[in-house]
Parts: C-alpha cells; sequence; structure tokens
C-alpha cells in the first residue's frame, strides 16, 4: 500500500484519541478490514504490446475537468489533523486537479474553504432542524458547490471501540459548529433519523442542485435513489465506520452498477490505496473512486502540500498500473481486465 508510511507519520504527529478517531471503524472494525482486502482479492489480466509511452488519467465528471479519477472523500474535523483545517486540504486539492467533497461537518465555514477550492461539492448530513438544512445547502449553492452528496447511511453515527465518540475530541465549539449558525448546543447538531428518499429530491429543489447520494450498497436502493432524482450515486460503507458486517465496497459495486446501467456515474470509496485498486473500481464499472484516510494522513503530516501529495502519488501510480496493464486511457479500461474468481 501507498500511504503505511504516511499513516505511521501521522500517527506519531497526532494525539492517540485523534488518530484513533481517523483510523478507526465501528463494532469489530470486520467492514474496515474488509474493504481493503476485498479489492485486493480482484487480480488483474494485463494487456501486452500495446503503446503505452503516454497515459491520460484526466476525466470529466459531472461537468468538471479532473487530473484523475480520484476524489477526496468528505471526512469531518480537519482542524484536528492541521490548524489550517479544510482550507489546507482545499488548496492541496485544488493544486492536484482534483475535487473537494465538503463535509458538513468541517471545521471552517463553508464559504472560506470554497474561496480555497477548485471545483468541489458539498456532502449533506440533513439534521433534524430541515430549516438548518435548507439553509446549509443554499449557503454552499451561492459559495460555488456544483453537487450535493447526500450521505445517506449516518442515521445514527456508528459506535466505535477506539474512541467513546466525538466528545472526547480536543475540539472547540467554534470548530465543532463552525457550519451550523446560531446553534449554541452541540446537541442540536444531531443528525436526522428519518432522513428517506424523498429528501433526494427536496434537497435539490433547495438548491438548484444535482444530488449524489452516499452510502448505498445495494441495488434496490440504488434504483430507487435514481427514481427519486438522485444524479449519481456513491457506493460506500462509510469506510467501515456505520453498519459493521456491512459488505465491502468492491463486493457490492457490482450488482449497482450493473442494476443502474448508465442512468447515472456510480463512484464508491473505502479501502483504495493504490492505483491497482483504482483499476480494479474502474473495471467494476465505476466512474471515480474517493479517498479518506490518506488526505487526512496528508493533512496531518505536511498541510497543502500533503494533500497536494497523496493525490499526485496515486494519480502516479494509476498511471503506471495503466501502463503495466496495457492501458493508454480510463475508457479502454472494461471488465475483461478483471480474471474471473478464484475457486474458494
Ligand atoms: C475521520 C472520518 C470522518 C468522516 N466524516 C465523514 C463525513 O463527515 N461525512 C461523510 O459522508 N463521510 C464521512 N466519512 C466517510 C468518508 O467519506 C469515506 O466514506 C471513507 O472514509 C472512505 O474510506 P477510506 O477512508 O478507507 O478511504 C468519514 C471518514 C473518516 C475516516
Ligand atoms: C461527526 C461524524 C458524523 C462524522 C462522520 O461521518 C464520521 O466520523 O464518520
Amino acid at each position: 500500500m501507498l500511504y503505511e508510511a504516511l499513516e505511521a507519520q501521522a500517527r506519531e504527529r497526532l494525539p492517540q484519541v485523534v488518530f484513533d478517531y481517523f483510523a478507526g471503524g465501528s463494532g469489530e472494525e470486520s467492514t474496515l478490514a474488509d474493504n481493503t482486502a476485498a479489492w485486493a482479492r480482484l487480480r488483474l489480466r494485463p494487456r501486452v504490446l500495446r503503446d503505452v509511452s503516454s497515459v491520460d488519467t484526466t476525466t470529466e465528471l459531472l461537468g468538471s475537468t479532473l487530473s484523475s479519477p480520484v476524489l477526496v472523500a468528505p471526512t469531518a474535523f480537519h482542524s484536528l489533523a492541521h490548524p489550517d483545517a479544510e482550507l489546507a486540504t482545499a488548496q492541496g486539492t485544488r493544486e492536484a486537479g482534483s475535487l473537494l467533497v465538503l463535509s458538513s461537518r468541517s471545521s471552517r465555514r463553508i464559504e472560506d474553504v470554497a474561496s480555497h477550492a477548485g471545483p468541489w461539492w458539498f456532502q449533506v448530513y440533513v439534521f433534524r432542524d430541515r430549516g438548518l438544512t435548507r439553509a446549509l445547502v443554499q449557503r454552499a449553492a451561492a459559495a460555488g458547490a456544483r453537487a450535493l452528496v447526500l450521505t445517506a447511511d449516518t442515521p445514527y453515527v456508528g459506535r466505535k471501540r477506539r474512541n467513546r465518540g466525538d466528545t472526547s475530541l480536543p475540539l472547540s465549539d467554534e470548530d465543532f459548529l463552525a457550519n451550523l449558525e446560531g446553534l449554541t448546543h452541540r446537541a442540536l447538531a444531531e443528525q436526522a433519523p428519518d432522513v428517506t428518499f424523498a429528501d433526494i429530491s427536496r434537497l435539490s429543489e433547495d438548491s438548484g442542485l444535482p444530488v449524489l447520494v452516499k452510502g448505498v450498497l445495494r441495488a434496490d436502493d440504488a434504483l430507487e435513489c435514481l427514481h427519486h432524482g438522485a444524479s449519481g450515486l456513491i457506493v460506500s460503507n462509510h469506510g467501515g465506520r456505520q453498519l459493521d458486517g456491512a459488505l465491502a465496497t468492491a463486493d457490492a459495486l457490482p450488482e449497482i452498477v450493473s442494476a443502474t446501467e448508465d442512468r447515472a456515474p456510480v463512484l464508491v470509496d473505502g479501502g483504495v490505496r493504490s492505483g491497482r485498486d483504482v483499476l480494479r473500481a474502474l473495471a467494476l464499472g465505476a466512474r471515480a473512486v474517493l479517498l479518506g484516510r490518506p488526505v487526512l494522513w496528508g493533512l496531518a503530516t505536511g498541510g497543502a502540500a500533503g494533500v497536494r501529495q497523496v493525490l499526485e502519488t496515486l494519480r502516479e501510480d494509476t498511471a503506471h498500473t495503466l501502463a503495466l496493464a496495457g492501458l493508454s486511457r480510463l475508457s479502454a479500461v472494461g471488465p475483461d481486465v478483471l480474471a474471473p474468481p478464484r475457486a474458494p
């Protein structure tokens, strides 16, 4: 994996409670472990004798041109990793030619992050107060977000073995509530457990933006999201932080790609740690992947430059992998790149 040494450096630098919050998963952490293992199970079938003297990793996604099919996943509270927090993440992501999905739980204000960002989408937690949610997505739209990402897998926050919840984190109220104007108490900032498919079109109407749904692991849910107006899907189990025992995203992706038949882009995250994993995801039909924890390790160890380096390393490794697989551009990647599963 590309990021083991970087993770070790971040572990040395961060307070234990913060490292555990970033690195941990819910329950027994079985889904967390399976996310990486499931990518590794997929074996590649390289082509030979193709001219791979130049490899193009650029891609277009919902109107944004990106240097590679790797986006930054939404993660909360970047002030825990670096004093410049999401401002640094936004800058590093922009410099790498990637796209930032900004968490609702950012520790800097949307408008301030936007002024440092290239293309960005806004991740939405629907709060118990729907008026607060509406105000938030309208602010995001006004600040230049190009899409919303509705996180669907977090009606309640998964219980982590390593942490006793975010109350143990060294976060000021100002950082905790950066985006939630007018809220004076953390308890008011809880997610709504009664979010449904109807919220997809509501968010789109309130903001005027396309909505992607993140956290989908089943074909029937994927189709229901499209029926309710979703413009894209993100196959995700929240990096193994919500329902432990949920299937790995590499195992969920094929049924969703097959059911949705190119009607909307399908993205995936969870345990993507190399160019090989990026190629595997694309071969299963994903349009792009999102990277979670490695970006936090880059931020913790090097601020904006660290984030940029994490993304550039993966872009370079993706280009190298494509070349070794005999592919000179992303549109040449198809299911034939994967070998049939080995008999158990
Ligand atoms: C520390 C941390 C905070 C996260 N915060 C959010 C969040 O605010 N919103 C969200 O939709 N997903 C959140 N996620 C999930 C990520 O968007 C993503 O699904 C996951 O981290 C991808 O897996 P990876 O870390 O293995 O790359 C968080 C993940 C981590 C590790
Ligand atoms: C504040 C949390 C809900 C952020 C999150 O999604 C996570 O820690 O996984």
